[in-house]
């Protein structure tokens, strides 16, 4: 039962039932483990042992249906090999399971089943005794001319192969040192067996018997071998690339492969690559290293997690568009058209834009800079770089960077990581299919460093020099410095009502209506209900959340036509309905059956309401504006500009300043700078209430509102002035009156940014007057005539000048407000 020399095996063994095929002694294999009892087998025994003894389990191979899988342990082969579990993988996907890599010692077979829960348990007898091996080479009689010329076709299957493959290099010298006796087990593991046949080698307990069933699969693997190599045509570096043993090989002749299918259909799948790699008409550096990984790809067994890597590798590397581009088709003429026709307003953009375009068409190779649309969100950015991109004639990709933390985002992981992959660009060129498209790189301001686009996943250099790369960005403040130095930026500010509602009705009401099946037939949206959006249900600079509530009245339209359908259609007489649902009740009344809705539906204010529920924004300034202590200031943010109350309250205490509403540090130095100019000037503006200080028993509050958002920058002095005075003076500030500007210890208004976007959020809140620091007068040119001859400017350049403006009456009071307190 056991053998004096070499391995003995313990006499009870946990069994593992295997579908993946036959272990034979020699032989190592990967199985993979995933039913109930093999896992707890792993777990309990595998895992858990530390003895050598606990890493050998009993191999049996399954020969019944797996279909008819179930609880039940089904009745066991007989005869299994003993193996070493020589390495544990466990996994999680795509389920839980373990990979086992098992080296086959010697057969043994089943006398008694021990246990079958948790797994099966088994008293094992050895089969194979060890050292009957050595005698092996002294065997006479027919067991040694067996042997003899089982080693003969053994050496000349090996001849036949590339010696520069590990794998045969390591067999041939096997050859020589191991047992004779070994060799069928060794040999029916590595040449192409069914499992059937292994079995039969299994099954084979008696060593004559064994070299019987054996030999003939070596012969007819060396026929098969020799008969591909008269059938193929001859290519130099093609035969010994053939005959490449097992796993390692590239093998197309299916029928003479040297292992499994799946192999052989590797081999079929790894030349079909290799043919792929050099039609790809990649660079030099590029091809030379695919050719490498295809080298390595050859000789790696398939089961090898790198397996999958490098082919996933070699497959991208093929699928890049490392020749392929687009001509150019530029006319500016048409490129006009077009920008025009895509995109009402925005003149100074689409101007730049098509200069861009007519340097590069009369000089092609101008590295020109890497354009940069800065502005609020939903003003076009990206729809510019689309129609760039059609005038053009060129692919168009669009890379979003925002939420990107990680360089590997852009350039990929290292392959040695399983579930690598290329970065961004690397697989925006994959599908955009050529080497030429326009890349849009969208919010290069939420990038937390400059990337420098070379893709660690490829490791070799991609040519990028033909890719235009726009960027876009909410505000140049987070770019990286050494990103925005090579990028020139154009600001593409918020939009005023007016260009809304033009914008509504030429883009996005047509878009909408065509996205949802439904014509102008069907829905009208006369323009005061289009204002009644923008000002009532949205408060943005640029067009997104109009063009959802659009999206949604088309929606609200859409089932009721869809539901109309169903019934005839009744006269098309345009009505104007006062909602959907009315338009649909007087249907039912006049006809005592639901009928379609009159059309077109035309949305009026009511319809507006059923669909968007009440307004989101009910203009509230005026009615924040009735008592003294508050004034409206004009901030920039990266959204656009926005109308912000400051409020202000005193109370009983010793000169205290409150500062709530989120501050940053050069917002509450301005506020510390209005007080003191206050106090200084209190005696000029008749805020002293007796006493030579107006803070003298008074604690200041002074509070910015929609705390959750975070406020910095200077330009909200002349506003925190104009509050503080409101507050000491107990007079009103106009409601009507919105301001910005920086201001100084000695009481000067210095110029601010974002004129243009702050005078337009002024507009958009309906205030008449905005007070800006004269040295910003020049700014104005910016803004739309119309909005200019809405708005009354005033421009100061002293805080004297900005309180007369922002109070009625002047500032001080032509008859100031304490005497006519004290007259009443
Ligand atoms: N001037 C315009 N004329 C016509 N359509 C416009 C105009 N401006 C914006 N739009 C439309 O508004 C929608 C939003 O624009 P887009 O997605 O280009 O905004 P964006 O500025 O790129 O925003 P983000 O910064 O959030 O990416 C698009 O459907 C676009 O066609």
């Amino acid at each position: 039962m056991s053998s004096n020399s070499g391995i003995q095996i313990p006499s009870r063994l946990p069994l593992l039932c295997t579908d993946d095929g036959v272990l034979l002694p020699g032989s190592t294999m990967r199985i993979s483990v995933d039913t109930a009892r093999n896992m707890q087998l792993v777990k309990s025994r595998l895992l858990k042992g530390t003895s050598l003894k606990s890493t050998i389990i009993g191999v049996i191979p399954n020969t019944r249906d797996p279909v008819h899988d179930s609880d039940e342990l089904p009745s066991l082969h007989s005869i299994g090999t003993a193996g070493l579990a020589v390495q544990v993988v466990g996994s999680n996907w795509p389920k839980p399971h373990y990979t086992l890599l098992i080296t086959g010692l010697c057969r043994f077979r089943v006398t008694q089943l021990l246990r079958e829960r948790p797994f099966p348990v088994a008293e094992v007898e050895q089969l194979d005794k060890l050292e009957q091996y050595t005698e092996g080479d002294q065997a006479d009689g027919e067991l040694g001319e067996l042997s003899l010329r089982f080693h003969q076709a053994a050496v000349q299957l090996v001849g036949m192969l590339d010696m520069s493959v590990p794998v045969v290099a390591k067999l041939r010298r096997l050859l020589d040192s191991l047992p004779r006796e070994t060799l069928p087990d060794v040999l029916a593991s590595m040449i192409r067996t069914s499992n059937k046949e292994k079995l039969q080698v299994l099954d084979a307990v008696d060593l004559e018997e064994r070299f019987k069933k054996a030999l003939p699969l070596l012969t007819r693997q060396i026929e098969g071998l020799k008969l591909l190599q008269k059938t193929r045509k001859r290519r130099p570096d093609d035969d010994k690339r053939v005959l490449a043993i097992r796993k390692g090989g590239v093998f197309p002749g299916r029928q003479f492969s040297l292992d499994e299918e799946a192999e052989d259909e590797d081999g079929d799948d790894t030349a079909m690559l290799e043919k792929k790699v050099k039609a790809a008409a990649m660079p030099e550096a590029a091809l030379r290293v695919c050719l490498k990984e295809l080298k390595r790809l050859k000789k790696m067994p398939q089961s090898m997690p790198e397996h999958a890597l490098t082919r996933n590798y070699l497959e991208m590397m093929v699928e890049l568009p490392w020749s392929k581009s687009t001509t150019d088709c530029l006319d500016i003429r048409a490129a006009r058209v077009l920008l025009d026709n895509d995109h009402y307003a925005m003149e100074k953009l689409k101007r730049r834009v098509l200069e861009y375009l007519a340097v590069r068409q009369l000089k092609s190779t101008l590295k020109g800079p890497i354009l940069c649309f800065v502005g609020p969100p939903g003003v076009g950015k990206t729809s510019v770089g689309r129609s760039i991109a059609r005038t053009l004639g060129r692919e168009f990709h669009r890379i979003a960077l925002g939420g990107v933390c990680d360089h590997s985002d852009i350039r990929g992981h290292r392959r040695t990581y399983v579930g690598s992959m290329p970065g961004r660009i690397i697989n925006g060129l994959k599908t955009a299919g050529v080497n030429n498209p326009i890349f849009l790189l969208d919010e290069v301001d939420k990038l937390g460093k400059s990337p420098d686009f070379t893709d660690h996943y490829l490791n070799v250099p991609f040519d990028l020099s033909q890719v235009l790369f726009i960027a876009t960005a909410n505000t140049t403040a987070t770019i990286p410095p050494a990103l925005l130095d090579r990028m020139e930026v154009l600001q593409v500010p918020g939009y005023t009502q007016e260009e809304k509602v033009e914008i509504a009705h030429r883009h996005l009401i047509p878009h909408q209506l065509e996205q949802h099946g439904l014509t102008p037939q069907q829905l009208q949206i006369p323009q005061d209900t289009t204002k009644d959006i923008i000002s009532k249900y949205t408060r943005e600079a640029g067009v997104r959340s109009l063009e959802r509530k659009i999206g949604a009245i088309c929606r609200a339209v859409a089932v009721k036509v869809a539901e109309g359908h169903k019934v005839s259609r009744a006269d098309r007489t345009l009505l104007r309905m006062h909602s959907i649902e009315e338009c649909f009740c007087m249907s039912i009344e006049d006809s005592g059956i639901a009928s379609p809705p009159e059309m077109p539906i035309v949305i009026d204010h009511i319809a507006l309401k059923d669909i968007l529920g009440p307004p989101v924004f009910e203009m509230e300034v005026s009615e924040r504006l009735t008592l003294p202590g508050v004034a409206i200031g004009l901030a920039w943010t990266p959204m656009g500009g926005e109308i912000m109350f400051v409020e202000a309250s005193r109370m009983e205490g010793e000169g205290q300043l409150t500062l709530t509403g989120q501050l940053g540090d050069v917002m509450k130095e301005s506020a510390h700078l209005a007080i003191s100019w206050l106090r200084s000037n209190a005696k000029t503006y008749l805020l002293t209430n007796g006493s030579a200080d107006p803070l003298e028993g008074t604690d200041i509050h002074l509070h910015f509102p929609a705390g959750a958002v975070t406020k910095d920058g200077p330009s909200a002095g002349v506003t925190i002035v104009t509050c503080l005075a409101s507050l000491l003076s107990g007079r009103l500030v106009r409601s009507d009156v919105a301001m910005t500007g920086e201001i100084t210890l000695r009481g000067l208004v210095l110029p601010v940014g974002g004129i243009k976007d702050k005078v337009l959020a002024a507009h958009r809140a309906n205030l008449k007057r905005v007070i800006v620091p004269k040295r910003n007068e020049k700014d104005l040119e910016e803004i739309p005539a119309h909005v200019r001859a809405d708005l009354d400017f005033v421009f100061a350049s002293t805080l004297d000048e900005v309180l007369k403006a922002a109070f009625d009456g002047g500032f001080p009071a032509a008859v100031s407000h304490a005497q006519v307190v004290s007259k009443l």
